[in-house]
């Protein structure tokens, strides 16, 4: 169907708002119409996500009216008695399309749980489990930039619904046609017949209490937490309160960022409120100034990444990526378990396929299996739970290189406020043995290699953007790369096809992996790379690996290795 169609559907209808109207109205650009409804939002990396506006292919009441009334019916006719919680974050429009999802939801007889202020990633999905709700929502678009928001959704066991079940609800989503097919009630009728029921102070005392429990060395940080000096920043999202509510309650003293301490959807001062960018702690070092910390770290306006910064050996701060971070609690916690006799037989930890290889060594070294995964930390989730039923190993910890960390399995998604808790438990010891966190990185360095990692993103927007960036993957796909800057790949695995061949050999072997679009070279010195579109952004990714002899080494390798491998996308964005 042509875009114009759509919008015609759109501007005629009694069910669109005047406010919507004059909106698309006003748009000259055919380009901006055509993206707005050439198609429609879909199930990416973590549910749907858009920017905010009027549209088919927009974030607004009717979108999210759409996902609400999808996963309504998918689960009346797969549950019995369904439930539903909901949290939502700072984001503009986050409460009202909660409330909008809560009252289809219970238009359709499901019993909702909505958290009755903002509230993270993680207590949703701790919610989720608390009460054993058949699913779960958070409108929020987590790191993305303040024009974007979005509707993730989970399933019964706490984690974000994996391709199987969104393929499911997509395709009750798909049979809406009509603005006047989607159902709702009033907040008050919702209420009055019990199917809307607040979340307060109870679920979140419980979740408190439950991941103080993951603290290793309780008795070291009850004696030391009050030395440690921590700047904290909420980047005026949901982690202001629980992250600074766990760490007071264990004793630490947080100097939070003041500029950013309160919910903002419109990030006054970090318009890309993701802590993967070193701009949104530029306030965060001007307190650093005066307070002169151990640590500064930051969460995401949904709370389930945490970035961090340290001071090096020459006093440099130096923001740390996902993957050292990944590193620094991997090992931490494996050394500390050890140290209190608590490494498990069976213990497993988990990471993406684009993460760090350090922790191979690491977990080795602890004899410790490590588990790779797909982008999207519900690929995490989703086996957690699959060990929790089996009892086959024990989840230990899980990780993504974009910032994304849990330990426990209390919470089946990535969790900036336990991930915010562990890295203060770090500091601490560290603290204690005259270290600091970069200390104890370049003793990881030291120990199992140096190991680098970078990313490099090509942004292209709209329905052009999207077939650039398809057309992009697939030359890599089509064509083999022989060499990058002389040195020879050895291994090509295409996870779309299933499908790793061994360059030298041309050898064959299937990846058990589900299906996705990514392509991953492997040189002959070990070093690597990824490409895959973005799930999340209007982006290409691309990711690369080195090791070097020493940290200087590895860091002059990276640099010529992405310039090469970016030459590369260059000219596949040209075929
Ligand atoms: O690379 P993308 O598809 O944009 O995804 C990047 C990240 O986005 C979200 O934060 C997801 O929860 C993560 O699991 C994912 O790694």
């Amino acid at each position: 169907m042509s875009y114009k169609v759509k919008l015609n559907e759109w501007l005629e209808s009694e069910f669109v708002s005047e406010e919507f109207k004059t909106e698309l109205r006003s748009i000259e650009d055919e380009k901006e119409l055509e993206d707005r409804f050439y198609t429609e939002l879909e199930f990416g990396t973590a549910g749907l996500r858009g920017v905010l506006g009027a549209g088919t292919n927009r974030m607004n009441i009717h979108t999210v009216g759409k996902a609400a009334e999808g996963l309504a019916r998918h689960l009346v006719k797969n549950v019995e008695n369904p439930s539903c919680a909901i949290a939502y974050d700072s984001r503009i429009k986050s409460d009202e399309f909660a409330m909008v999802s809560a009252q289809i939801l219970a238009a359709h007889g499901v019993k909702v749980y909505l958290y009755e202020a903002l509230a993270p990633v993680p207590l949703l999905s701790f919610a989720v489990r608390h009460y054993k709700t058949s699913a779960g929502i958070v409108i929020t678009a987590s790191h993305n930039p303040q024009a974007y928001n979005g509707f993730k959704v989970y399933g019964s066991y706490g984690g974000q619904v994996t391709d199987e079940e969104a393929d499911k609800i997509l395709k009750e989503m798909h049979a809406i046609v009509k603005f006047e097919d989607v159902s709702s009630i009033s907040e008050k009728e919702a209420i009055e017949k019990n199917l809307l029921v607040y979340i307060g102070e109870e679920v979140m005392k419980t979740y408190m209490e439950s991941i103080k429990t993951l603290t290793v060395k309780k008795d070291m940080v009850k004696e030391h937490a009050k030395d440690l000096k921590i700047i904290y920043t909420p980047i005026h999202g949901s982690g202001n309160i629980p992250v600074r509510r766990v760490l007071k309650e264990l004793g630490y003293t947080v100097h939070v960022v003041k500029e950013q301490e309160l919910p903002d959807g419109t990030f006054p001062t970090a318009p890309y409120p993701n802590p993967e960018n070193p701009q949104v702690f530029e306030l965060a070092l001007k307190l650093a100034e005066e307070v002169q910390p151990d640590i500064i770290f930051g969460t995401d306006p949904d709370c389930d990444r945490v970035g961090v910064i340290v001071k090096d050996k020459d006093g440099t701060d130096q923001v740390l990526s996902g993957n050292q971070i990944g590193m620094l609690i991997t090992y931490y916690l494996l050394k500390a378990m050890k140290e209190e006799n608590k490494v498990p037989d069976n213990g497993v930890v988990i990471k993406t396929i684009v993460s760090t290889e350090s922790v191979r060594a690491i977990t080795k070294d602890f004899g410790v299996e490590l588990l790779d995964v797909l982008t999207g930390f519900k690929y995490i989730g989703e086996k957690i739970e699959e060990y929790k039923e089996t009892k086959e190993k024990t989840f230990l910890f899980g990780f993504e290189e974009s910032f994304g960390y849990l330990a426990g399995t209390f919470v089946r998604d990535k969790d900036a406020v336990v991930a915010s808790m562990i890295l203060c438990e770090i500091a601490t010891y560290y603290k204690t043995k005259g270290m600091t966190l970069y200390d104890a990185l370049v003793e990881i360095y030291e120990k199992y290699g140096f190991y680098l990692e970078g990313i490099e993103s090509f942004t292209r927007t709209g329905k052009d953007g999207q077939e650039q960036i398809r057309k992009c993957v697939d030359y890599f796909r089509s064509s083999t790369i022989e060499e990058v800057g002389g040195v020879k790949t050895v291994s090509k695995e295409d996870y779309k096809l299933r499908e790793k061949v061994n360059l030298l050999t041309g050898e064959k072997t299937a990846i058990t992996l589900p299906s996705s679009n990514v392509i991953k070279y492997t040189l002959e010195d070990g070093s690597w790379f990824v490409v895959r579109p973005s799930g999340t952004e209007p982006k290409m990714k691309a990711y690369v690996a080195v090791k070097g002899h020493s940290l200087e080494d590895a860091k002059e390798k990276m640099e010529t290795f992405k310039k090469r491998v970016v030459a590369i996308v260059e000219k596949g964005f040209e075929a």
